[in-house]
């Protein structure tokens, strides 16, 4: 078994002031992760398990992948830190099976991670973004609350900014001119935790609103996955660069930016990890009724900057072609990330060069991913080893 005070050592240029202190080891000690077989679910149970939490990690396999065994993920997770994660597939819609896993352990709070996030989808389909989403918060809240957990770390996004206002942008900018429906349900989730916590004052909530997510753990072992058709930047990329796509379309020229390019504050995963970890100390340490925090680095990137540092750092090309803007996006968004700071304690540590660095690794160590393995359709795993 490891020191729980251990960090990783290896590939020291990519692990940044990543040394747990004594004063990171909470006073809960049971965390349920939703969506914990997924891409910032499973990074995120890393550093849990790195801090010295038990973790129940649940997934209904809707953008992860899984077999008859468990998650790749997660077994790849124990591999990393020498810890056992305890794993069930499981569906928030399903609120007996839910239900059944809170009776089994005492969980003393919830990550959740668990939701659809395709843009496109959602404008397709928003009843099953509303039912999954929504839905699935609503059954998770209920069950916490009949089980006397009123912790909840909320995986939020920037996007319920909108169309900035102004930039850098802090908590208090306007949510809610969001013009997608995976968008609008990430901003009503925000909107339910403010009446909860104002008409219950057991609740303890932190909303942490994510920039863009990109990067992998340092060993390669872990990454982005997706079972369903993926149009970010950076995992687009990487498939170009593998050879697989034959080029990245570029979505818009023309934006009053430097580059006329599309700016976003891209941010590394384990950063994102270390976020949450920050965020349970802090409700694990006062009551603080509901807060909102960005997690970004404050520091803007175009695309072009983004396919030049990739290219730059892997050796990798990627060829381009420009097309018109893309329906729905942006123009720039980036976090003043300075509210985390100040309360949590947290700052981004990894730089551009480590996320497209991390990001490579994962990808050329597993081209296709984690190994599949057939899954029968209803089957329930209990434990993951
Ligand atoms: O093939 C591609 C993909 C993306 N882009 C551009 O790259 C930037 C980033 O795009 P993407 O990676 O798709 O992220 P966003 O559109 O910023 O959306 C992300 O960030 C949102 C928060 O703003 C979240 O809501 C979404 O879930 C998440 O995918 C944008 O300027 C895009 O126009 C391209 O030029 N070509």
């Amino acid at each position: 078994m490891q020191d729980p005070l251990h960090r990783y050592e290896f590939n020291s240029n990519s692990i940044l002031n990543h040394v747990v202190e004594p004063s990171d080891m909470a006073q809960f000690k049971t965390i349920l992760v939703t969506g914990g077989a997924g891409y910032i679910g499973s990074h995120c149970v890393v550093d849990l398990l790195e801090t010295g939490y038990e973790v129940i990690a649940i997934d209904n396999f809707a953008n992860a992948v899984g077999d008859d065994d468990g998650s790749p993920a997660l077994r790849r997770v124990e591999q990393i830190t020498g810890k056992k994660v305890v794993f069930y597939r499981a569906d928030l819609l399903n609120k007996e099976q839910i239900n059944d896993i809170f009776d089994k352990h005492r969980v003393e709070c919830v990550i959740h991670f668990a939701a659809l996030k395709a843009v496109g989808e959602s404008m397709m389909q928003p009843l099953l973004y509303y039912q999954n989403n929504l839905l699935g918060m609503l059954n998770l809240l209920e069950v916490m609350r009949s089980h006397n957990c009123f912790q909840l770390v909320f995986s939020s996004s920037c996007t319920v900014y909108g169309e900035p206002e102004w930039l850098p942008i802090t908590e208090v900018h306007p949510t809610g001119k969001i013009t997608n429906v995976y968008g609008r349900t990430k901003y009503f989730i925000e909107e339910m935790l403010k009446d909860l916590s104002a008409a219950d004052e057991r609740w303890n909530v932190i909303s942490l609103r994510y920039f863009n997510p990109v990067g992998a753990h340092p060993s390669g072992l872990i990454g982005e996955d997706p079972t369903k058709e993926f149009t970010n930047l950076m995992p687009f990329m990487a498939q170009v660069a593998l050879g697989k796509k034959p080029a990245l379309t570029v979505f818009g020229s023309d934006y009053p930016t430097p580059d006329g390019t599309g700016v976003r504050d891209y941010i590394h995963v384990m950063d994102l990890a270390a976020g949450h970890v920050a965020a349970l100390r802090m409700i694990s340490e006062k009551h603080i009724g509901l807060k909102v925090y960005n997690l970004g680095t404050g520091r803007g990137v175009s695309v072009k900057e983004l396919v030049t540092v990739f290219e730059r750092v892997t050796g990798a090309k990627v060829p381009l072609k420009y097309e018109a803007r893309r329906h729905g996006d942006i123009t720039a968004m980036w976090a003043d990330p300075t509210l985390a700071k100040e309360e949590l304690g947290w700052t981004s540590q990894y730089t551009v060069e480590e996320m497209c660095t991390d990001f490579w690794r994962w990808q050329t160590m597993n081209p296709d991913g984690y190994p599949k393995k057939a899954m029968k359709p209803n089957h329930i795993v209990n434990g993951n080893s």
